[in-house]
């Protein structure tokens, strides 16, 4: 890049400034003089060129994150922008996200290996995936209007965690009362159940609630505060509910839900939620908190965007499925890999165990053999 072309970068970025009103001002005398950022570089990198500022004393950085827009409104949608407190970097990509990313197995599991709980998200703007672990950061929301692909986003999510995990370490509670999704993972060897009634979805997480004081207890036995630290495995459970706002009225399921969001992390049972649109009575509380992690696909307005804890939501297009805001930390603009039904399920059926008489029940029991005996009694496993 020519010394030209940075100083119209430079030229460019002051005129952001200046149009979000990112300044302060003080009095000298009679006169009024502004502080403006200060540009310290622009560096041409194989992917983006970075500009790093800083913000003068004073100015509120939520403000300049707030202000984001204005500067995609001047340089064009692909840039990110991070800083704290004074000191941020703005990097403007060359190329966009790509419109589809093929789902590649072997690049996922290798992405996986070495997280203890490995959550799939997509692909950034640097071109590399996404994968963060929910062992750090707990508990997920998936959110998005209709069409945006948050199914497509749990299937991918849940088939990469049954390909790369043994049973022995992650197993699955699936609520899908909306009857369309969690088929694919019926009579999968990870997978306790699939419950498409509140009914059903209440027994189950009541013995989830069981197994959660039991790992409690174990924890002090063995004076740890994560199940990562006992000395025998215990899987990680994941309590994956399809388009739970179909749950609002469940009080009881609602009061299970909540305590997992509370109390699940360190005992190795988490939360991966969906929801069409945010409610905001649903996410009220304990539970909005407890959600640490939030992606969400196109949001048709600016206040259901901020419900869901995914600022710009509503700028992605209503043809970009599968365009995603991850919000961990910071804001991530991602393309979530597509992974068909049909491809899901061929990629499922080594892991597919056969329908016994008992069906779902004795497979359950069999998972649940896989835990420590001082885990169970025998009235958790009445089936
Ligand atoms: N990551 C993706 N890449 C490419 N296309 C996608 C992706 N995700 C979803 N799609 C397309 O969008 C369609 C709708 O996706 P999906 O069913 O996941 O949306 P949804 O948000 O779950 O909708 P609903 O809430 O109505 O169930 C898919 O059938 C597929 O054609």
């Amino acid at each position: 890049m020519s010394v030209l072309q940075k100083i119209v970068i430079k030229s460019k970025l002051r005129y952001a400034f200046k149009k979000a009103s990112i300044f302060t001002s003080y009095k000298k005398g009679t006169e009024t003089y502004l502080r403006r950022p200060k540009i310290h570089h622009v560096d041409v990198k194989e992917k983006y060129v970075e500009i790093v500022f800083t913000l003068p004393n004073g100015f509120n950085p939520e403000e300049m994150l707030s202000k984001r827009y204005v500067l995609q409104q001047v340089f064009g949608r692909n840039l990110t922008l991070e800083g704290d407190l004074k000191k941020f970097v703005l990097k403007l990509y060359f190329k966009g996200l790509p419109k589809e990313v093929t789902y590649r197995r072997e690049e996922l599991e290798e992405l996986c290996q070495g997280i203890p709980l490995p959550i799939v998200c997509g692909k950034d703007l640097n071109g590399e995936h996404v994968v963060y672990d929910a062992n750090l950061s707990p508990h997920l929301l998936v959110s998005g209007e209709t069409g945006s692909g948050k199914s497509s986003l749990l299937r991918v999510i849940l088939t990469t965690l049954i390909l790369s995990k043994p049973v022995e370490e992650v197993q699955f509670i699936l609520g899908d009362l909306k009857r369309s999704e969690f088929g694919l993972f019926r009579n999968q060897s990870h997978v306790r159940g699939v419950y498409v009634s509140p009914k059903e979805l209440l027994a189950a997480l009541k013995k989830v609630n069981a197994e959660i004081l039991k790992r409690g207890d174990l924890l002090d036995e063995h004076e740890v505060t994560h199940v990562e630290d006992l000395p025998m495995k215990v899987p990680y459970i994941i309590v994956a509910i399809d388009e739970v706002a179909l749950l609002k009225g469940e009080s009881a399921i609602m009061n299970i839900i909540d305590n997992i969001g509370a109390v699940g992390r360190s005992l190795g049972v988490q939360l991966i939620l969906s929801m069409q649109r945010p409610d905001h009575k649903l996410l009220e509380g304990k539970l909005k908190n407890n959600l640490t992690v939030r992606i969400s696909g196109r949001q048709s307005n600016k206040t259901n965007a901020n419900i869901a804890g995914a600022e710009d939501a509503h700028m992605i297009k209503i043809s970009e499925k599968g365009r995603m805001i991850l919000n961990l930390e910071k804001l991530i603009e991602l393309q979530s890999p597509w992974l068909s039904y049909q491809k899901a399920k061929k990629l499922l059926v080594p892991f597919k165990t056969i329908p016994t008489e008992k069906g779902a029940e004795v497979k359950e029991k069999k998972l649940l053999e896989t835990l420590p005996e001082n885990l169970l009694n025998e009235e958790d496993i009445i089936l």
